[in-house]
């Protein structure tokens, strides 16, 4: 059997990762967003990297064994960044610490290289230990997500990164204190050995980065499901179904539970004199000015048309407090904005103890049952109804 030789295992790695670069694009569509673009970067800079690695192991004469090697390293982590930039679009922003780390090793890696011109063993050892650490830091971003985002890929991301840093680092010690490592080509058994690890994780990771893109497009969709497009508030939809969890949280903790329901005031004279484009931004300052005067436990949702509802933990007082507030910033808001002004009137259904039994439905009805009335009695004002079990 002949010998493993380096050479062609390195060069299938390189053709693995071109080729995987060339068909993700195409097979992902042109319309992906950031981090899958990202990611595509990763698989055709790592790629190259490898390529000028190959080159560089035929040309072992100056200046290119000083300034392939350099370029290679490079390359390889720009293309690292672009990873910890697509996992950070799915996972959301990290921690400046291991943000601000990694960044560090990307430069400091490839500086190596120039600072250490004249020592080949120390200058990979210096390289494969900043990529090891880099590589390692990637991976604990996986570990600690922002975002909602499922476990399975981020794990996956996470051990596969860990087994490229164990053998990123092995290979700066072996390069220190062995004579196998500082030139590519030797056909040694750690050289072999990395040449297997490479793709392995490569095919791993590219797996892991597939479900990350699907699970985010399917994020995006429940997202869509739940929110209002016009406002990106809460929908009915969503209303009433984080309505029932609060209905249930206030029962099992003893809170006061209010659902407020709002409604702008002749709006149709707004749409009728300045247009729908200007209607729709009445709509979207209203709900801005809701979401800004809401905690991050209560919900403002958008009921339909110019209708919109609060449900929020709060005495009768407190919700007369909060619709004050609201009032004097629409106000002031629709003045700068829109250059008229804008008001709302309500209606307010309050459970102070929230009982069984008591639904969201019937808070809904009594809500629009006091907004009718505070229509009618002159509107810019609200109407509270209590409610009790009997
Ligand atoms: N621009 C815009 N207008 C909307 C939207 N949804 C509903 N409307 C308009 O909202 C208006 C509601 O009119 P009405 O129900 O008569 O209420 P109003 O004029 O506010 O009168 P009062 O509620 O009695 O004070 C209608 O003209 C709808 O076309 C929307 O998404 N964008």
């Amino acid at each position: 059997m002949p010998p493993l030789d380096f050479f062609s295992m390195t060069a299938v790695v390189a053709v693995n990762l071109l080729a995987i670069a060339f068909v993700l694009p195409w097979s992902m569509g042109h319309q992906v967003d950031a981090p899958a673009r990202h990611a595509q970067r990763f698989f055709l800079l790592q790629g190259l990297a490898w390529i000028v690695i190959l080159v560089a192991s035929r040309h072992p004469v100056r200046p290119w064994i000083d300034i392939l090697p350099f370029l290679a390293a490079s390359i390889s982590m720009w293309a690292l960044w672009q990873l910890s930039r697509a996992l950070v679009g799915w996972l959301g922003p990290r921690s400046l610490l291991l943000e601000r780390g990694l960044l560090l090793m990307c430069m400091a890696g490839p500086l190596g290289f120039v600072v250490l011109v004249n020592h080949m063993d120390y200058r990979l050892a210096w390289f494969s230990l900043c990529h090891g650490l880099g590589v390692a830091l990637a991976a604990c971003m996986a570990l600690r997500p922002r975002k909602r985002v499922a476990r399975g890929w981020r794990y996956m991301m996470f051990g596969i990164g860990m087994v490229m840093a164990a053998s990123l680092l092995m290979r700066s010690v072996l390069a220190l204190e062995t004579p196998w490592l500082p030139f590519f080509t030797a056909d040694s058994p750690a050289n072999h050995g990395f040449a297997l690890v490479a793709p392995f994780c490569t095919t791993l990771l590219l797996i892991a980065i597939l479900v990350a893109w699907r699970d985010e497009a399917n994020q995006k969709l429940r997202d869509m499901a739940l929110q209002d497009a016009l406002t990106g508030l809460a929908n009915r939809r969503s209303l009433e179904t984080q309505g029932q969890h609060m209905l249930k949280r206030a029962m099992r903790e003893g809170l006061p539970l209010s659902l407020v329901m709002l409604d702008l005031d002749y709006f149709k004279g707004v749409n009728d004199r300045y247009g729908h484009v200007v209607g729709d931004q009445a709509l979207q300052l209203l709900a801005r000015t809701l979401q800004k005067q809401t905690r991050g436990d209560e919900l403002a949702a958008r009921w339909g048309g110019e209708e919109f509802c609060l449900l929020v933990y709060a005495s009768p007082d407190e919700v007369q407090a909060l619709c004050m507030r609201l009032k004097s910033a629409l106000l002031l808001g629709s003045r700068l904005e829109l250059a008229f002004e804008l008001c709302f009137s309500a209606g307010c259904a309050h459970a102070e103890s929230v009982w069984e039994g008591l639904t969201l439905e019937q808070m809904l009805a009594q809500a629009d049952k006091a907004l009718y009335q505070a229509k009618h009695l002159g509107r810019s004002r609200w109407e509270t109804v209590i409610l009790s079990p009997s």
